[in-house]
C-alpha cells in the first residue's frame, strides 16, 4: 500500500513506458525513502495487469469446474445418444474417466511447467480441452465418450495447478491468496454454470452434446489471449532470462498509471535469483528434473512442504465435498425431495457464495486460523446429518423434518467447506522454493485427483454397506483427523512472501514462527498507514480500527 501511495505521489508525471525512460526520470528520493523505510514491492495493490492475467489465468478454473460439473447433468440427457442406455457401469466409467485423466495431468503438470515454462503448459492444457471436447460431443459409441473424457481429465489436471501456480507467482504478497482464490471462485462458478445449463438442457434431444461443445468457447478464448501473455517473473528468473523477468517485475508491480521505481524492481530480482542461486540456466531437462526430485525427497524443508500441501490436499477431498457435488441429485432424491436437480444447484450455489466469504478472509484472517475454525464447523455437520439419516423414515417425503435437517446441514458443511478447505490447499505454491515447486506442486495436485478418484468412486458403494449415517460419520472422522494435522503442521502463510515461508520450513514446521512473522508484516503495514494519516496508535483497540480502516482502503 504505502510503495504505491508514495510512488503515485512523488512519481505522478511518470508514464508507464519503456524501462529507459523510467530509469531517467526516476525520482531516487523517492524511491531511497521508500528502501529505507523497508517498504518492499511486495507492499503494493495488484495493478489491473495483475487483475487481467488472473482473470485470465482462471478461465482454467472456470474450465476445471465446469468439466467437473456438466457431467451429471449430461448423463441423465444422454438417453441412447452413444448407442444404448448407458448402464451403472458406463455411467461411472464416464465419470471417473476424467477424474484418472487429472490425476496422471496433475502428476506431469508440475514438471512440464519447469521445463516448458508456465504459459506453453496453460496452452497445452487449453488444447487437451478442446480436443476432448469435440471428441466428446461428437461420440456416438460410450468408448469414444470416455475416450473424450479422459483426454479432457487431463487438461482439467494439468490446469488445476497451472493456475493458482501461475497466479501466485504474480501476484504481490499480500493479495496472493485473495488472487488464487478467484481462481477457485471460478471453479465453482463454473460447476453452478454447468449444473443451470445441464437442468435448462435435460429435455432438449442432443442438448447434452451443445453442454459439453459449450466448454469450447472459454477454452479457445483463454487460448488465444494467453498467446500474448507473459511468463512469470520467477520462472524467467530461473532460466537466466533477467531481462525479461525485469520487464514483466515492471508491469506486474508498477502502481497503477505509475512505474515502478528501478531500485524495487532490482531488488525483487537479486531476491529471485538468490533463490534460485543452485539453479543453473545451461542444464538439460533431465539434468534439472533429477536435481528436483533429489532436491525435493533430500531436503528437509522441501519434505515438509511435501507434506503440508498434500495433508491439505488430502483433506479436502477425504472430507467428502464432491460425492455431494457428483451425486447430490440422487442423495436428494433418496431423501424425498421432488426436484433434486435444483437442489443440488443450491449445494453448488453455496460453495461458490462462501468461496466469496474466504476471498475476503483469507489474507485478513490467515489461513491457519480459518481452516482450524472451519473443519470443526464441517464435522458437526456431518454428525448431524448423520443422525438424520438415522432418524429418517424410508418413505419420507421432502417435507419430513428430518429430512429438511439434512437439506440445512448438508448446506452448513458446504459452506464451512467453501470458506477454508475448499480453497486452502490451492495455496499450495507457496509452500515450495523455485527449484522443487514444479513437483512439489505436482505431488499435491496428483493427491487431490487420487482423493477425488477414491471419493467419487466408492461413494456410492459406502453408502449401501455401511449406510448414509456410517459415510457421512466417517467424513466427520476424517475430518477430525485433517483438523489435527492441521493444528500440528500448518503454518501461516498470509502476508508472507513466498522466499520468507520456505526460510521458516528450514528449522520445522515453524508453527509458532509464521504467525509471529505473519502478525509482523501485518503491523507495518498498519503502522505504515498509520504514519500516513498521521494516526497514533496506542490502544488495541485503535489497532484494531486501523486494522479496519486500512483493510478498507485497499
Ligand atoms: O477447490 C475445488 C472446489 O472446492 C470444487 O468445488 C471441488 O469440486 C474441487 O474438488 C475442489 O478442488
Amino acid at each position: 500500500m504505502t510503495a504505491e501511495l508514495e510512488l503515485e505521489s512523488k512519481t505522478a508525471s511518470q508514464q508507464f513506458s519503456s524501462s529507459k525512460s523510467s530509469s531517467e526520470n526516476f525520482d531516487q528520493s523517492a524511491v531511497d525513502h521508500e528502501v529505507a523505510a523497508g517498504v518492499d514491492i511486495e507492499s503494493g495493490r495488484p495493478n489491473p495487469f495483475v487483475f487481467l492475467l488472473t482473470i485470465l489465468v482462471s478461465f482454467s478454473g472456470f474450465l476445471f469446474g465446469y468439466d467437473t460439473g456438466y457431467i451429471s447433468g449430461a448423463l441423465t440427457s444422454i438417453g441412447i445418444d452413444l448407442g444404448h442406455e448407458l448402464s451403472d457401469g458406463d455411467e461411472s466409467f464416464i465419470t471417473s474417466a476424467t477424474s484418472l485423466g487429472a490425476l496422471l495431468g496433475g502428476i506431469i503438470a508440475g514438471t512440464l511447467a519447469d521445463v516448458l515454462g508456465r504459459k506453453w503448459v496453460t496452452l497445452g492444457a487449453n488444447t487437451l480441452f478442446i480436443v476432448g471436447a469435440i471428441i466428446q460431443a461428437a461420440a456416438h459409441t460410450v468408448w469414444t465418450m470416455i475416450a473424450g473424457r479422459f483426454v479432457m481429465g487431463w487438461g482439467v489436471g494439468i490446469a488445476s495447478l497451472i493456475a493458482p501456480l501461475y497466479i501466485s507467482e504474480m501476484a504481490p504478497s499480500r493479495f496472493r491468496g485473495r488472487l488464487v482464490i478467484l481462481n477457485v471462485l471460478a471453479i465453482t462458478g463454473g460447476q453452478v454454470i454447468a449444473y443451470a445449463i445441464g437442468a435448462g438442457l435435460e429435455d432438449v434431444g442432443n442438448g447434452w452434446r451443445v453442454l459439453v461443445g459449450l466448454s469450447i468457447v472459454p477454452a479457445t478464448v483463454q487460448m488465444v489471449m494467453f498467446i500474448f501473455m507473459p511468463e512469470t517473473p520467477r520462472f524467467l528468473v530461473s532460466r537466466g532470462r533477467i531481462d525479461e523477468a525485469k520487464r514483466v517485475i515492471r508491469w506486474v508491480y508498477s502502481p497503477r498509471h505509475q512505474i515502478v521505481s528501478e531500485s524495487l524492481v532490482e531488488k525483487k530480482v537479486k531476491l529471485l535469483e538468490i533463490y534460485n542461486n543452485d539453479q543453473h540456466p545451461e542444464w538439460t531437462k533431465i539434468q534439472r528434473f533429477r536435481y528436483s526430485l533429489r532436491q525435493l525427497l533430500l531436503v528437509p524443508e522441501n519434505m515438509r512442504a511435501v507434506i503440508i500441501a498434500c495433508m491439505l490436499q488430502g483433506i479436502q477431498q477425504f472430507s467428502g465435498f464432491n460425492s455431494l457435488m457428483y451425486f447430490s441429485s440422487s442423495l436428494f432424491a433418496v431423501v424425498g425431495f421432488d426436484h433434486s436437480t435444483a437442489v443440488s444447484l443450491i449445494v453448488a450455489g453455496t460453495n461458490m457464495v462462501f468461496t466469496i466469504l474466504a476471498f475476503i478472509l483469507i489474507d485478513r484472517v490467515g489461513r491457519r486460523r480459518i481452516l482450524l475454525c472451519t473443519i470443526p464447523g464441517m464435522a458437526i455437520s456431518l454428525v448431524v446429518a448423520a443422525i438424520a439419516f438415522h432418524y429418517l423414515p424410508s418413505d419420507a417425503t421432502g417435507a419430513d423434518p428430518w429430512a429438511i435437517v439434512i437439506l440445512l446441514f448438508m448446506m452448513c458443511y458446504v459452506a464451512f467447506y467453501a470458506s477454508g478447505i475448499g480453497n486452502v490447499p490451492w495455496q499450495q505454491s507457496e509452500l515450495f522454493s523455485m527449484q522443487v515447486r514444479g513437483l512439489g506442486t505436482s505431488l499435491a495436485t496428483a493427491t487431490n485427483w487420487a482423493g477425488n478418484l477414491t471419493i467419487s468412486s466408492t461413494y456410492l458403494t459406502m453408502m449401501k454397506n455401511i449406510t448414509p449415517s456410517g459415510t457421512f460419520g466417517l467424513f466427520a472422522g476424517l475430518c477430525m483427523l485433517g483438523w489435527l494435522g492441521v493444528f500440528l503442521m500448518y503454518p501461516e502463510t498470509a502476508y508472507l512472501t513466498l522466499e520468507d515461508i520456505q526460510g521458516f520450513l528450514k528449522s520445522g514446521f515453524g508453527i509458532k514462527k509464521s504467525q509471529a512473522m505473519s502478525r509482523e508484516q501485518r503491523q507495518k503495514h498498519i503502522a505504515a498507514w498509520a504514519k500516513k494519516e498521521g494516526v497514533e496508535i496506542v490502544e488495541a483497540e485503535h489497532v484494531a480500527y486501523a486494522d479496519s480502516a486500512v483493510e478498507k482502503q485497499l
